[in-house]
């Protein structure tokens, strides 16, 4: 037979669990005084919702015990049973579940918060006198971090008014968290933007107000005092002085504060922290996820009322208000970029000129951002370092070239030719560039081929053509062999003797090409099979080049040819691409066949390159 079940509570060992909280829930101890000052400030908004105008006042005192004493609506026996001396309950919860937190009002919602005094203290007292019945006693409640407890009333004078004084004993190894000194500036640091006036007192009994107004709420004398005021708190808080300062206001969210724009370059993948107030209480000096990720520029300090905190209260929760507030934010500094644009574009480019890396990082992969900026991204052309939008306006087709060296090659020579050039070399641009006209209509981005800068070049005349023709006929069967074509034209500068265009897809091609020969089987099978009809790369003759000229009337085949190996090896050189075996040794013939003509030319004077064929 069966046995009926019985049914047993589960014990809480406290020891464990304030041990969980103060290794792995909570970043430093000093979180304590957080908790118990927004305890405080709770219970002052939970007494001002019933008697407006009540006193509103946190007094933290130090020396060798420390208390937090409010002015708040106070706990009443009954309310010390079921608040205090049950972990996780808590009155800011409704009957039904639902947490008033969330509404607005207060800001504590989990019921564990003063837990985190057991990191500090072996002992948590609690005096505390019911605003609600003036005349009713005082109520001691004394909690042990082994999960004992005991109450006692005590006669009403024991708390001179109502509200509520907690004490603590600090433990020895965590006296550093209660010195005077170090409560002072953690009060001011959580709580300087509380609505409540909080006041440190030290043991010589003089006392410090912690509370300020920020310097957005302020009034100030002009917008030149206001900014001034604003660089100032940017300076005291991250150390930087912004280059320009966002307001953010967002009403239906409840949040105020400002983004400062930081002045120098910064890595994107490290995403800045903000400094975030709940209800003036101070969350996190290191909320990344308050703003979206592209907005890497910029450090906010906000104080907001409609998030909500995670358990540890270190970090905001991620639900839709948060997404929703952070999708506000964004707009906000959009707008602050696109105004800019319009109307500041002296600090547009100072924007630019600092963060225009990570923008182009960035950019690839946040379309807004990409729409807003691209065309205000600087970029090296053929129209010296200017932005896109400048560029495009002067060429509607803007070519782009695939590496540096292909930039550095072809820009001196298409730019004479009237084309406009993009180097696309570096990291990103050339994809960059690419996405131009879905910004831009009307504007085609094309990759700079051989064909289009060659179409662009000046064809030479019939005449200098035919008188040509002999050493073309031998400049081909040459550099034929290397797959290449080789033409006349007439371009700018006249010192360049030659320009051999090509592109990594063709060279691709001809490798593949090479490989498919000297394979069998399978692999040239594979190899063929990928075989596409590739561009060939062009050595374009430079017509205008004296060298050149003379050159095109070599009749001496052997001249002939070292000629136009060197052509095409110079060429070749200036491409500064790594060299095939192949392409060193022709570069090594050339350089003896000249050396070897020009000794001969000393031999036999009076015989030079026009001299007749032996
Ligand atoms: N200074 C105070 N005045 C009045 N009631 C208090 C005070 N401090 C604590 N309490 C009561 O004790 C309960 C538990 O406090 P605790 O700090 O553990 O949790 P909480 O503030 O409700 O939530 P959280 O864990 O989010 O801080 C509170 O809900 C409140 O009812």
């Amino acid at each position: 037979m069966s046995q009926s079940p019985s049914a047993h509570t589960f014990q809480v060992d406290l020891r464990g669990l304030v041990d969980l909280l103060s290794h792995h829930l909570y970043s430093s101890p000093r979180v304590y005084l957080r908790e118990l000052l927004q305890n405080a400030v709770d219970a002052i908004t939970a007494r001002q919702a019933v008697q407006p105008g009540a006193p509103a006042r946190i007094t933290v005192r130090t020396g060798d015990t420390l208390s937090v004493t409010d002015t708040g609506v106070g706990l009443s026996e009954a309310d010390v049973h079921t608040f205090l001396a049950t972990i996780g309950r808590s009155s800011k919860r409704a009957a039904d579940g639902e947490i008033e937190a969330a509404r607005g009002d207060f800001i504590g919602q989990f019921g564990i918060g003063l837990l985190a005094c057991f990191v500090v203290a072996d002992e948590i007292t609690v005096v505390s006198r019911p605003a609600a019945s003036p005349g009713a006693p005082a109520v001691e409640w004394r909690g042990r971090s082994d999960g004992s407890y005991t109450i006692r009333t005590l006669p009403a004078d024991a708390l001179p008014e109502p509200g509520t004084r907690v004490t603590l004993t600090p433990r020895a190894d965590a006296g550093e968290w209660t010195e005077p000194e170090r409560v002072t500036s953690l009060a001011r640091h959580y709580g300087s933007l509380l609505r409540h006036e909080v006041t440190v007192v030290d043991p010589r009994g003089e006392s410090t107000t912690v509370n300020e107004t920020p310097p957005w709420e302020r009034r100030h004398g002009s917008p030149l005092a206001r900014a001034e005021a604003l660089a100032e708190h940017c300076r005291a808080t991250f150390g930087f002085t912004p280059l320009d300062t966002i307001d953010l206001d967002l009403p239906v969210a409840g949040l105020r504060g400002v983004a400062y724009v930081l002045p120098t370059a910064v890595n994107p993948s490290e995403r800045a922290g903000h400094r975030v107030h709940l209800k003036g209480m101070l969350l996190s000096d290191r909320a990344a996820e308050l703003l979206p990720e592209w907005a890497f520029f910029v450090r906010c300090v906000v104080d907001v009322t409609s998030l909500r905190p995670t358990a540890s209260r270190e970090a905001l929760y991620e639900d839709e208000t948060l997404a929703a507030v952070r999708d506000a934010l964004g707009a906000r500094i959009r707008d602050w970029l696109t105004g800019l644009a319009a109307s500041d574009p002296v600090l547009l480019r100072r924007f630019i000129d600092s963060h225009h890396l990570a923008v182009k990082a960035l950019a690839r992969y946040d379309d807004a951002l990409l729409r807003m900026l691209l065309p205000w991204l600087p970029f090296e052309t053929t129209d010296g370092n200017v932005t896109l939008e400048e560029f495009a306006r002067a060429h509607p087709t803007v070519l782009v070239t695939r590496s540096v060296d292909e930039f550095r090659q072809v820009a001196p020579i298409a730019a004479a030719a009237g084309l406009g050039v993009v180097n696309g070399g570096y990291t990103y641009d050339r994809d960059l560039v690419h996405r131009l006209p879905e910004i831009r209509p009307g504007t085609t981005v094309t990759d700079l081929d051989p064909a289009t800068v060659t179409a662009h070049l000046d064809p030479a005349d019939s005449a200098a053509e035919l008188a040509a023709a002999a050493f073309l006929a031998v400049a081909r069967e040459v550099v034929g062999q290397y797959d290449c074509d080789v033409v006349l034209r007439a371009f700018q500068p006249v010192t360049a003797p030659a320009l051999l265009l090509d592109d990594r897809e063709a060279r691709h091609e001809r490798t593949r090409a090479g490989l498919a020969q000297s394979s069998d089987g399978l692999w040239a099978d594979i190899l063929g099979s990928l075989r596409t009809e590739a561009p060939r790369a062009q050595l374009v003759l430079n017509h205008l080049n004296p060298l050149v000229r003379r050159a095109a009337t070599v009749t001496e085949r052997g001249l002939a040819l070292t000629t136009a190996e060197a052509l095409y090896g110079q060429a070749l050189l200036l491409t500064r691409r790594p060299l095939k075996s192949s392409e060193s040794a022709l570069l090594n013939r050339a350089f003896i066949g000249l050396l070897t003509h020009a000794m001969h030319d000393q031999d036999t004077p009076g015989s030079g390159p026009d001299a007749k064929e032996h």
